[in-house]
């Protein structure tokens, strides 16, 4: 999501910040570095036994992550040492990553970074797929840009003119292929990518037709005619690939801009050991920290969200936490093959604000969602039920129809989808579910996106002030879900604040009473989107890490808050020179 074209800069006089830049100071003494894949010691080798990750010539200051058998599932990843909330675990490169379609014009193929201001992206002259931002990641890239950008083209030739462009699950199998014949069967870097877990013997039947596709797509891709030209891949037999194409389904992660949106896939072997928790201690982000080379991007940090003892094992999240129960363990089944046991899953639902409803009567108690066209749990406070079940079970269906459709038709039709979103959205509060309920919450995320993206296009004061409630309601929603320093929050809450400080495009009422409609204008709107700026910045210095200084979100949000305080500090200045004016005529 982008705010470029929104109109943030306002006029501002010199003042001071009150907001301490924490980057500078710490950030080359303790952010942890690891390379991957130069390792002198066969780092993946042991299921049972501790053993610690040890990867990088720069590891110095690294405190590794052990890898050893887990009690959640198989192996899992332990620290050590204690973290604080905020603190980067472990910094790597992913071995491959790979853009979606959509980013490839928009994103540096190599280092996964938009292009600097007024410098363009330049295209591989030869496939015409992939562009690079600068030489250095043209250069860098080439040892494996070179086989694929062969492939590439050859795929051009047959493929359906729909899908002239290979997916980006199939290019990064063909990245990891190419990388077993650069880096060599027996080299650390093979050994690890063939140490993750595959799920080769436990697939479900459900599974069977993509597999079939992939494996077939990757065949055409890498241009095999025969089995005996996979052998220099490592692939022997039928088993051997499904094993490449289950390890990546497995480890696989979105590869995220610095503001988290998703712009492709990464697999790093370190990062494969960390097991799921819907409740997890640690997060990975790409920070995106702008004064580190780019062909060290990009760059995946763990980063802890909540403190972490020693010897504890790290978890993320591998899936969308603020889902229900039921729709969590669906998807983790479908992509991961496994039930997951954690905490929130084993949690009553009934206590869950992803399935929370208000109080028919409103009395301000919250009850759950009803289970089924006979049980409607009571409202907490008062015991109320409701006397319409129906119309209740009817918002959460069509909810989650309206959020399929919508999202759907986002790219070809937004106008409709907004009007969509914007429609099933008053439903469901109608209905009574709470801002964190789903599937109320993803659809508010869809319906600020939508009204953002048409911001930039043409901005009326009545759609900037339904963003902001909009963006408002999507900020609740989180808080009640996501710990405090989740990045999804601090995002959020950025975003929020952004919107606040956009100018007023009508002039501000604050005599009308405006005081208690929102968004409030005028000075009100300002110290808002300082406070929200503000507070958005401290979750973001958790979220992507308190010695990256928040990621480049974090000091974007940072610049941001300084303008306010220019402005608020001019804007006091007036209001105090307006009243010695009027003091001095009387
Ligand atoms: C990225 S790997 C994690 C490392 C893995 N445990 C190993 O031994 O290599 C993902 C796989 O680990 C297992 N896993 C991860 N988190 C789990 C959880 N919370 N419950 C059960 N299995 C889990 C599942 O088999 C999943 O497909």
């Amino acid at each position: 999501m982008s705010f470029a074209s929104l109109r943030t800069s306002r006029r501002s006089k010199e003042a001071r910040s009150f907001v301490k830049d924490t980057t500078a100071a710490t950030k080359s003494e303790s952010l942890s570095e690891q390379k991957e894949g130069h390792s002198s010691q066969p780092p993946y080798d042991v299921p049972d036994g501790p053993r610690a990750v040890q990867h990088g010539s720069g590891a110095t200051r690294i405190q590794p992550l052990q890898v050893r058998k887990s009690a959640i599932a198989g192996r899992g990843a332990f620290t050590e040492v204690a973290h604080k909330a905020g603190s980067v675990v472990i910094a790597v490169k992913p071995h491959v990553n790979a853009l979606s379609t959509p980013y490839l014009a928009e994103f540096c193929t190599n280092c996964s970074s938009p292009p600097k201001q007024s410098v363009k992206l330049k295209r591989c002259t030869q496939c015409r797929v992939v562009w690079y931002c600068e030489n250095k990641c043209q250069a860098a890239d080439w040892n494996v840009h070179k086989y694929e950008c062969k492939a590439l083209q050859k795929w051009e030739e047959s493929a359906p003119s729909d899908a002239r462009i290979p997916s980006d699950a199939l290019r990064c199998l063909g990245r990891i292929l190419w990388g077993f014949r650069i880096h060599g069967l027996d080299s650390e870097w093979t050994k690890a990518m063939n140490q993750l877990q595959s799920h080769r013997t436990s697939l479900p039947p459900s599974a069977y037709e993509s597999y079939a596709h992939l494996a077939h797509s990757l065949i055409r891709y890498l241009e095999v005619e025969s089995p005996i030209e996979l052998e220099p891949y490592g692939i022997k037999s039928t088993a051997d690939l499904v094993d490449v194409i289950s390890r990546f389904t497995t480890n696989a992660f979105t590869l995220t801009s610095y503001t988290l949106d998703p712009i492709g896939v990464a697999v790093s072997p370190v990062a494969a050991f960390i097991n799921h928790s819907c409740d997890p201690n640690a997060v990975i982000v790409f920070p995106r920290i702008s004064d580190a080379p780019h062909t060290e991007e990009p760059k995946m940090n763990l980063v802890a969200i909540k403190p972490i003892a020693p010897e504890d094992e790290v978890t993320i999240s591998y899936i969308d936490v603020t889902l229900p129960r039921e729709l969590r363990q669906k998807e983790l089944k479908e992509t991961y093959n496994f039930e997951c046991k954690c905490t929130l899953c084993s949690t009553q639902q009934h206590e869950d604000p992803r399935t929370a409803m208000l109080c028919p009567k409103r009395c301000g108690g919250i009850r759950p969602a009803p289970m089924n066209d006979s049980v409607s749990p009571p409202c907490k406070k008062c015991k109320a039920t409701t006397a319409n079940l129906d119309s209740e079970l009817d918002a959460f269906n069509v909810g989650q129809e309206m959020l399929e459709k919508a999202t759907t038709m986002q790219n070809a039709d937004p106008e409709k989808a907004r009007k969509l979103a914007s429609r099933v959205i008053g439903i469901m509060v109608d209905a009574g579910l709470t801002p964190s309920c789903h599937p109320l919450l993803a659809v508010t995320r869809l319906y600020q996106e939508l009204l953002i993206a048409s911001l930039a296009e043409s901005m009326t004061q009545a759609a900037l002030d339904e963003t902001i409630r909009t963006s408002a309601r999507y900020v609740a929603g989180l808080t009640a879900v996501l710990p405090a320093g989740h990045p999804v929050r601090g995002v959020a809450l950025a975003e929020l604040g952004k919107l606040l400080a956009v100018d007023e495009l009508s002039s501000p009422s604050d005599m009308d009473g405006s005081a208690k409609r929102f968004p409030p204008s005028g000075s009100a709107r300002l110290k808002l989107a300082h406070e929200t700026l503000v507070k958005a910045r401290d979750e973001l210095l958790i979220g992507f890490g308190t010695d990256n200084g928040g990621g480049l979100v974090g000091r974007e949000v940072r610049e941001a808050i300084v303008r306010l305080e220019k402005e608020l500090g001019a804007w006091t200045q007036g209001i105090r020179n307006a009243m010695e004016d009027a003091k001095g005529r009387t």
